[in-house]
């Protein structure tokens, strides 16, 4: 059978492709599995809305994100606020027998202070900074100081009781087991502050630039009689690139702008001039930033300021009619589209690059470490959870010995679960080197407080609690902590550990630390340097695209729906195909039948058992199959998305 002249008896008539068009059902009969994962093709009548080429992000923020309130702003004459460290100490905490209680109702009931009116001043505050930001959905964006487990001797029925009163409405009691600690965990996802969900992840739409379209001209001058063919190629669209920017250190301003665009290219003109390319987008990143494509694998890992990553490449230009000149066809009435460029959602995820991590349970006085030993100026309060997002120092030791140093929010027991902030700033520290423990000596018990802190690093991560780390005992200067510095460090000593002890507060001490942490982060760099690893590729995303994007034209696959006599025909190379015809030109169209038969779409539906009347869908086109008169020939009529 000779396919070439399957075509000619071919009658096409365009029809716009319904969109309510019944997809493929379940018994769809795969043949072959070359689908592209990421090549998607859109109908053109309503092309999006270009966005300003200005590069994403400039600037960056301030290294302390800690923004409540000072200590002050809780002046209650009622409020007798160091008396609320004794309560919610992790020592003090009993969850086999203790019931949790709000933080906020706790307050009311035994101070008077309806603690509810400070959040929402707060949120009010924190709201005004924010202006124009509605990314997240109304949602309370305020701090909250309810979050974190409370337990106080009570009985059941009054735990209960709250738990009724209060319905689902603060999100913060935790607690229990089985059904309800699972509730709690979904809970807190939903009451997390949006500047806390945002300070370290996001997630933002990138899209190439499409590229210019041909077009068909035919040359003019006086004396050069049929002058041929000179329409010009269209500009390349404009590509997506992320660039690390030293001067960033979190994610937040993405709140503002979410969707990045490459600048479409311009279409080619007359004389053989070839379209402007569109502009390219920087996306700004802090350093440490790693990149995963929505909801799949990581694609890259973005660590050191300056670099640069092409990430998705612009669209080609469509070729003008003086590119399809041959020697069959000296006058083409046929130019190409430009070419669509990818787009994509992509998942960001900060881990900052630090050498050190401090951790410990809330109020330990790891922010007040952190202030002594560098120039960071963190929130220090006698309150726990003072600090909802990590604050960076950089400590300098030496003229040319310095190291950056992560403050964290504290740790308590059942982070893991979901309790006080969860533990999901933690995974800042998987970049750190070493860690510094500290330990609060003017707790009732250090050594507990100091197992369930190392108990949730492992939970979290047990790499983490492979990291060399350091245990400092905090506070040494009240006499509490000085009491039973004696034995705690007997006791961590007899397990293998050696603890230190120090004062943030006077300072004494601290010193030592710092170059014991210095030592370690030396001797850690030392070791990775013996397996540097060769240079990365940044642009293997574009890479991985391009590759994808130029899969071969016979590479596809057809899937066939018996119930409505439909045949897809998939293939990111015959997609891209249909996309760049450009259907006004009246060459177009034989050369697209030529292609379908050339690539052996036509022969594979023959032989799968395509019959007339039948619809076959490619890329975005519709057509029905009508066998030829004289020989079973494939397609006729073709239909098409509206354009
Ligand atoms: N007496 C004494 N108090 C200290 C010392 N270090 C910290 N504090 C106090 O402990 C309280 C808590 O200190 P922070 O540095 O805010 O504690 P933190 O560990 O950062 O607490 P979170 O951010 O809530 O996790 C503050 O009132 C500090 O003044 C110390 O060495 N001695
Ligand atoms: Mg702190």
């Amino acid at each position: 059978m000779a396919f070439s002249s399957l075509f000619s008896a071919t009658t096409l008539h365009f029809k716009p492709l319904s969109s309510s068009r019944p997809k493929p059902n379940s018994n769809t009969n795969r043949i072959s599995t070359n689908k592209p994962k990421t090549q998607k093709l859109k109908p053109r009548n309503h092309p999006p809305p270009r966005r300003s080429q200005t590069p994403a992000v400039e600037g960056g923020e301030a290294t302390t994100f800690t923004r409540l309130p000072p200590r002050d702003d809780f002046g209650s004459d009622n409020l007798a606020l160091d008396s609320l460290t004794e309560v919610i100490k992790l020592s003090d905490f009993k969850p086999s027998s203790n019931k949790p209680k709000k933080f906020d109702q706790r307050l009311e009931t035994k101070y008077g202070f309806d603690s509810r009116n400070r959040i929402s001043e707060v949120n009010d505050e924190f709201e005004d900074e924010n202006e124009g930001n509605d990314d997240d959905g109304g949602e309370n964006v305020g701090y909250d100081y309810g979050r974190f487990e409370l337990y106080e001797v009570g009985s059941d029925d009054e735990y209960e009781n709250e738990d009724d009163v209060d319905g689902e409405e603060d999100l913060m009691v935790f607690g229990g087991e089985g059904g309800e600690e699972e509730e709690g965990v979904k809970e807190k996802e939903k009451g997390v502050p949006a500047v806390m969900r945002c300070f370290d992840r996001t997630k933002i739409f990138v899209k190439a630039g499409d590229g210019g379209n041909g077009v068909v001209a035919f040359r003019r001058e006086k004396f050069v009689p049929l002058g041929g063919p000179s329409g010009g190629d269209g500009g390349r669209g404009g590509n997506v690139y992320m660039e690390v920017d030293r001067a960033m250190n979190s994610l937040l301003p993405f709140r503002k702008s979410l969707h990045y665009r490459g600048g479409r290219g311009s279409h080619g003109q007359g004389q053989q001039k070839s379209g402007a390319k569109g502009e390219d987008v920087v996306i700004k990143v802090p350093p440490g930033t790693v990149v995963r494509e929505s909801g799949g694998d990581v694609l890259l890992e973005l660590l050191h300021p300056g670099q640069k990553a092409l990430l998705l490449p612009g669209g080609r230009g469509g070729r003008g009619n003086a590119s399809f000149k041959s020697g069959m066809n000296k006058v083409p009435k046929i130019a190409e589209n430009g070419e669509e460029g990818l787009e994509m959602w992509l998942d960001l995820e900060l881990k900052l690059v630090a050498d050190v991590g401090i951790i410990g349970v809330p109020n330990a006085g790891k922010s007040t470490f952190l202030s002594v030993i560098s120039a960071a100026q963190p929130t220090i309060a006698n309150y726990p959870f003072t600090t909802l997002l990590p604050n960076l120092g950089v400590v300098s030791l030496d003229y040319d010995a310095t190291m950056v140093v992560a403050d964290l929010p504290g740790l308590l027991e059942g982070a893991h679960r979901g309790f006080g902030l969860g533990h999901e700033f933690l995974r800042h520290t998987e970049r750190c080197s070493v860690l510094v423990h500290i330990v609060d000596g003017s707790s009732q018990q250090p050594e507990y407080e100091f197992d369930a802190v190392r108990l949730e690093l492992e939970m979290f991560n047990p790499e983490l609690s492979e990291k060399p780390y350091i245990v400092a005992y905090n506070k040494m200067d009240l006499p509490e902590a000085s009491e039973n510095w004696l034995s705690f460090k007997e006791s961590l000593q007899s397990r293998g550990i050696q603890p230190v002890c120090m004062s943030a507060v006077t300072r004494s001490g601290t010193q030592e630390v710092i170059n014991f942490a210095y030592e370690l982060v030396q001797k850690d760099k030392a070791n990775k340097e013996e397996g540097v690893p060769g240079q990365v590729n940044l642009n293997y995303v574009a890479d991985m695209m391009q590759k994808q994007r130029a899969a071969p034209i016979n590479e596809f696959e057809i899937s066939h729906d018996s119930g409505t006599k439909t045949w897809h025909v998939d293939g990111a190379g015959l997609q891209r195909f249909v996309q760049m015809t450009n259907w006004r030109y009246q060459d177009s169209d034989r050369r697209f039948q030529r292609v379908l038969e050339a690539c052996g779409a036509n022969k594979s539906l023959l032989k799968l058992g395509v019959k007339e009347g039948d619809t076959v869908i490619v890329g975005e086109l519709e057509l029905v199959w009508h066998d030829a008169p004289d020989s079973p020939g494939p397609t006729s009529r073709r239909k098409r998305t509206a354009e």
